[in-house]
């Protein structure tokens, strides 16, 4: 069983004007996973909407208690770019033990190009591998939480080394 918590992000088809606000999104984590005809057990909820760039310590411990209450020991986080690694290092440094991995995409979940699927379906199959720590699922690889950082020159996370 996998346990998925959504908390905005370009991936979830959300528009940034500024960082204030948001346009509204026709298009859910879930339209990907019923396009992909997925056959596994999920469950799925929505724990906020915001640009990635807004999220706080608050909303990233209400994240976690959502991590802890739930039976699941596999759980995908679908989270904005921009903080991905602050969010991976708040829940990796708690020591969970369950196998958590964050995703995103880079264009929007809306938009006919986007990495949204690809990237979804990488991480879904990293996490049922994985061992249990807290993960990021981006551009075609895994970080440990404790070694990423996102390039915002390419577009694309890197390990520290
Ligand atoms: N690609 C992204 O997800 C950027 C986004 N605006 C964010 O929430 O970080």
């Amino acid at each position: 069983m996998i346990h998925i918590l959504t908390t905005g992000g370009t991936i979830e088809g959300l528009d940034y004007i500024d960082d204030g606000g948001i346009t509204s999104s026709n298009v859910g984590i879930e339209d990907f996973l019923y396009k992909a005809n997925v056959d596994f057990e999920y469950t799925i909820s929505s724990v906020f909407k915001k640009d990635s760039r807004a999220i706080t310590d608050d909303d990233r411990k209400l994240l976690v208690s959502k991590i802890k209450e739930t039976n699941a020991t596999k759980i995908l986080i679908t989270h904005g770019t921009f903080t991905m690694e602050d969010t991976a290092k708040y829940i990796g440094k708690l020591n969970l033990n369950k196998t958590i991995v964050l995703v995103g995409s880079f264009i929007l979940g809306s938009s006919v190009d986007t990495d949204a699927p690809f990237n979804l379906g990488y991480a879904i199959s990293s996490l049922q591998f994985l061992k249990p720590d807290a993960y990021i699922a981006m551009n075609g690889q895994i970080f440990n939480w404790n070694n990423v950082s996102k390039n915002l020159e390419t577009n694309k996370f890197e390990r520290n080394e």
